[in-house]
């Protein structure tokens, strides 16, 4: 017997909407995948990796009895971004949902950082979510309208070994309002979610580097005193996307446990660099 996850969204409040969720197939993507998914919607979900879209589709069905359709798709190249959208416009008709949840970014001190990497991050995050955003906007939703939900990350007032990720999050932000504008005339609305520091299997694997000290001290710094959950991000996301913020389009909302994110201060130890709360660096050290 399945046992069904939680939902705060009732069972039906998507029925025959088509979603597609970037990153579907890990962390806050699978999260808000799952909460599409039990409120009625048909969800495609796709990543680079195949393998995990397939472990995603089979967990979905084992904890909840539905299906997930699938397709990989690096949102970085145009070719693939074209090849999802129509796969989803042919075989499912429409998409009247799009979660751009596909993202990331490695810590790197500024003075270190090539062009290169700047360019793969930005490429990543702002250049993708605005070709997904493009394709299917004049594709499906310029004509029959639809909601955008652009997954962030709560760092406008910076952070540091964030530099590359912090400029391509605040384009993202940015780009969002002016999409807004652009396409309400259409029925579209667009948003931002701006999660905090989220606890996810598979996005923590690549902050193992920065040790669990690094991390209590981060939790410690966070006003609800613990990190955030997928779910939690999911059920943002959702509300945006759902007839409830049918008045609420170019805006931003913060999932992150009260973190102002003005306090984080890079943090050396022997050979580690980290981040950890402003406030836990000595008096004399602090700026
Ligand atoms: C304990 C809590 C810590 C705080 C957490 C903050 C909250 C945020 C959480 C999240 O965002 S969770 C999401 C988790 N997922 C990720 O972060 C994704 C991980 N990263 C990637 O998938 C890749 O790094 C990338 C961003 C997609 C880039 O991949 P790509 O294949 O395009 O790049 P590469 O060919 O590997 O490299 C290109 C370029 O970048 C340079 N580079 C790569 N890694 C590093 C590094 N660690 N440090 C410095 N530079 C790096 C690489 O050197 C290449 O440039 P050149 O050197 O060749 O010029
Ligand atoms: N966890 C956290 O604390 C926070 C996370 N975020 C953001 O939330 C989003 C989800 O993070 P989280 O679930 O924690 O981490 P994950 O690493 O699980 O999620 C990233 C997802 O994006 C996919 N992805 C990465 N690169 C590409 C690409 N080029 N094209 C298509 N898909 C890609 C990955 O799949 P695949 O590898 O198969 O491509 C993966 O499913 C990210 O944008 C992240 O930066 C923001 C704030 C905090």
């Amino acid at each position: 017997m399945n046992t069904k996850p939680k939902t705060v969204f009732r069972p039906k409040l998507f029925d025959k909407k088509v979603a597609l969720v970037t990153g579907g197939g890990t962390g806050i993507g699978f999260a808000i995948a799952t909460e599409l998914s039990l409120a009625g919607a048909t969800v495609w979900i796709s990543g680079r990796s195949e393998e995990k879209l397939d472990d995603a589709e089979k967990r979905h069905f084992k904890e909840t009895g539905l299906r997930l359709l699938t397709q990989p798709c690096d949102i970085r190249n145009a070719t693939d971004v074209d090849a999802l959208t129509s796969e989803v416009l042919t075989k499912s008709g429409s998409i009247d949902i799009l979660i751009n949840n596909a993202g990331g970014q490695f810590p790197c001190s500024a003075e270190e950082l090539s062009n290169k990497g700047f360019m793969a991050v930005v490429n990543l995050n702002l250049l993708g979510t605005f070709s997904m955003c493009r394709e299917v906007f004049n594709k499906y939703m310029s004509t029959h309208g639809g909601s955008i939900a652009n997954i962030t990350l709560g760092m406008n007032n910076g952070m540091p070994l964030m530099a590359h990720s912090g400029a391509a999050r605040a384009g993202v932000e940015n780009m969002t309002k002016t999409l807004s504008q652009e396409w309400i005339a259409s029925g579209v609305r667009i948003n931002c979610v701006r999660p905090g520091i989220i606890y996810t299997e598979s996005g923590f694997d690549n902050y193992k580097g920065l040790g669990d000290d690094v991390l209590n001290k981060i939790v410690r710094s966070i006003p609800a005193k613990r990190l955030g959950t997928a779910e939690e991000v999911a059920s943002a996301a959702v509300f945006l996307s759902s007839d409830g913020a049918r008045y609420i389009t170019g805006q931003s909302l913060a999932v992150c446990g009260g973190q102002s994110f003005t306090h984080l201060a890079i943090f050396e130890q022997e050979d580690k660099v980290g981040l950890i709360p402003y406030g836990a660096l000595p008096l004399k050290a602090r700026l």
